[in-house]
């Protein structure tokens, strides 16, 4: 198929990018300057999009800089909200399905359990109520569409936690590492083979409504940050990699901006019985990313 995606740089597009040849797909990015989703312009959109002729569209752009987005509302809305509308219009325009992410910031993250599709949301911050905003508006302007909640995106593309802790851990032998959040370390990798599935089921089987709507997609597998922390210098000292003792800390010690939920983990069963798609274990796809990163590392000396 014919996909297009938004944005040119980040972890996602990369990540379709260079899976999607494997898969039989034709990925065409589309981004700044063509397409500007904080522009307000949604017949620029429409006619970017087009341009590409695609058979279905993913929605990976957003404005993703959480705690810079508390002090730039407008910004954040314009692209994250209107700007995601403004692609599913395109969508529906074109007459192709849709896959849009968002996120697990759409939570208040309260409670212990995963949650689920249909649970209340009560985004903390502006990141999360732009994301919020923008499921909404996708989800009006195209029925056609698979809405995928992600969360903890690593990848060897781009800026991330995976990248950060081993940069870190070149200089330092010790890291306080946030240890009372859980969530799912998610590989954009995984994330790029799961919304290729989702999109050619959307294309499939165009009146099956089970596949359409909101889904979370995740790693499976749950930890908090540190563990997280603790897994990647395990992997990359396994590879004579850089790593750190990771002392935990509490969030009330690591102070940001934005507030993040605490409970983060999503409850998966829905995607994998509608739509087939089961993410792999964090653990396993982290170890090949480590692997990979350490690599360009060794060429790069
Ligand atoms: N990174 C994470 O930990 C998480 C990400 N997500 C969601 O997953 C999706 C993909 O995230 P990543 O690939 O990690 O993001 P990223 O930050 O790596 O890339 C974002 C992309 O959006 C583009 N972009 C930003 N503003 C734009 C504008 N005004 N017009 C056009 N393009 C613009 C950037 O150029 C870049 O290509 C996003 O929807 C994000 O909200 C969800 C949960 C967690």
């Amino acid at each position: 198929m014919r996909i297009a995606v938004t944005g040119l740089a980040g972890q996602v597009v990369q990540s379709l990018v260079e899976r999607g040849p494997a898969a039989g797909h034709v990925i065409l990015p589309v981004g700044r300057p063509a397409l500007d989703l904080a522009g307000g312009d949604g017949a620029a959109i429409r006619a970017a999009l087009a341009a590409v002729r695609p058979e279905a569209i993913v929605s990976a752009a957003a404005y993703t800089a959480v705690d810079k987005a508390e002090s730039e509302p407008d910004l954040a809305f314009a692209v994250n909200a209107a700007g995601a509308g403004h692609v599913a219009q395109a969508a529906a325009a074109l007459g192709v399905p849709l896959v849009h992410l968002s996120t697990d910031y759409v939570f208040s993250g309260e409670g212990t359990r995963a949650w689920r599709e249909d649970d209340p949301t009560g985004p903390k911050g502006v990141y999360g109520a732009s994301k919020l905003a923008g499921e909404q508006a996708v989800l009006a302007a195209q029925p056609n569409s698979a809405v995928l909640r992600t969360a903890w995106v690593y990848s060897p593309f781009g800026a991330n936690f995976v990248k950060t802790m081993l940069r870190l851990a070149a200089s330092r032998d010790t890291l306080g590492v946030v240890a009372d959040q859980v969530g799912n370390p998610t590989s954009a990798l995984d994330i790029a083979d799961g919304v290729m599935q989702v999109a050619q089921n959307l294309a499939d089987r165009p009146t099956d409504e089970s596949l359409r709507g909101l889904f979370h997609m995740t790693g499976s597998g749950e930890t908090s940050w540190a563990g997280f922390a603790e897994a990647i210098f395990a992997a990359s000292a396994g590879l004579g990699g850089p790593s750190a003792q990771v002392h935990p800390i509490a969030t009330s010690d690591y102070p940001t901006p934005a507030a993040r939920p605490v409970n983060s983990r999503l409850d998966c069963a829905k995607l994998a019985a509608a739509h087939g798609v089961r993410l792999p274990d964090w653990r396993l796809s982290l170890a090949g990313v480590v692997a990979r990163l350490e690599r360009q590392q060794e060429e790069a000396r």
